[in-house]
């Protein structure tokens, strides 16, 4: 199994990696993930100026608790072997591959940063990857693109590039995305990693982006990315469990710890059976808790 690991990664914010403000700053927000950019928010002219640019904000920023993410210029591209090289020498926490098409294009970038760790003397393994899935071929590739690597933490879905590969464009009901969404959450499932839905772009349809985060946070993804930091509350208040989740969740939790000590593993509570999966999601459900501070140290909610 890949990095399955516990941290929350309901919002991984886009920040251009040629905006000084926006790189000074990118932490005041509360983001999940902070992910400079230096594909496509950047234009050629400025490709290096930004890598400079994030570089130093790495050594000189304090981001806090969020995971630290660099989008970098695809490997068909003169950029992308600096920007691999000045980010893992910097000791970003992910390095994510934009329009990634397959299994190899994953295990190139491993390969380039297993060799970049070593050069820059960081501990081998602690730069972990993702892949932005862009394309059809990108799509129908998913499974393999995910189970690449131990070092993959995610994949997302990039849906304006994928859209326009598929010679359509971006709709309300995100009937488009259908296939997309479910290949790219089933491959980070099956792989044990994350699953990170597309970017929405249109900021003052707040109505639209709370709709779609709803239903991207029914079929099961981690979380989205986001280009506005206006957008994090949004996603947050969506993944934020309720009262009644919470207590149940505890209540679940404290029935399995009994029946254990009792030597079970499966119990009914209120005539509803309680099995490993139902307290693997009570589980999730208390660490969504704790990060939304809904809950005391003992899980008790927190009336707010
Ligand atoms: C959208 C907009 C112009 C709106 O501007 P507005 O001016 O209306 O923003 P306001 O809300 O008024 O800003 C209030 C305060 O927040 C600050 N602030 C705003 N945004 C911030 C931010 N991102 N990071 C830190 N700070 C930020 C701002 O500086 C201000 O600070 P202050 O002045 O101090 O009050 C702005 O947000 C923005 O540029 N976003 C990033 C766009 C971007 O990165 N695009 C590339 C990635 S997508 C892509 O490539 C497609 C993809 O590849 C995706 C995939 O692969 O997933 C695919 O194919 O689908
Ligand atoms: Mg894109």
């Amino acid at each position: 199994m890949a990095n399955n690991d516990d941290r929350l990664r309901r919002t991984m914010m886009f920040v251009p990696g040629n905006n000084p403000a926006m790189v000074k700053d990118a932490g005041i927000y509360g983001a999940d993930s902070i992910m400079f950019d230096l594909e496509d928010a950047v234009s050629m002219s400025e490709k290096d100026a930004a890598r400079d640019l994030v570089y130093e904000a790495l050594q000189s920023q304090d981001y806090g608790n969020a995971e630290l993410v660099v989008r970098v210029n695809g490997l068909d591209t003169p950029y992308y072997a600096n920007d691999v090289k000045a980010m893992v020498k910097a000791g970003i926490d992910v390095i994510r591959l934009p329009k990634a098409e397959s299994a190899d294009m994953i295990k190139t970038l491993v390969a380039d940063v297993a060799a970049a760790e070593k050069q820059f003397g960081r501990e081998e393994g602690s730069t972990h990857v993702m892949a932005a899935i862009e394309s059809a071929k990108g799509v129908l590739n998913a499974p393999e693109i995910a189970a690449a690597s131990d070092r993959m933490i995610g994949v997302a879905l990039s849906a304006e590039d994928y859209t326009t590969d598929m010679k359509t464009h971006r709709y309300p009901d995100g009937a488009e995305l259908q296939f997309a969404r479910n290949m790219v959450l089933h491959a980070a499932r099956a792989a044990g990693i994350a699953a990170f839905d597309t970017v929405f772009t249109n900021m003052d349809d707040t109505e639209g982006f709370f709709r779609e985060t709803q239903y991207i946070h029914q079929l099961g993804f981690d979380g989205k990315s986001l280009v506005n930091p206006r957008q994090i509350a949004m996603v947050n208040s969506v993944y934020e469990p309720t009262q009644k989740e919470i207590e149940n969740a505890k209540n679940v939790i404290n029935a399995i710890e009994e029946a254990r000590i009792k030597g079970s593993g499966v119990i009914s509570m209120n005539g509803q059976m309680v099995d490993r999966p139902v307290v693997l999601r009570a589980e999730r459900v208390m660490r969504l808790a704790k990060a939304s501070n809904l809950v005391d140290e003992e899980g008790n909610y927190i009336e707010k």
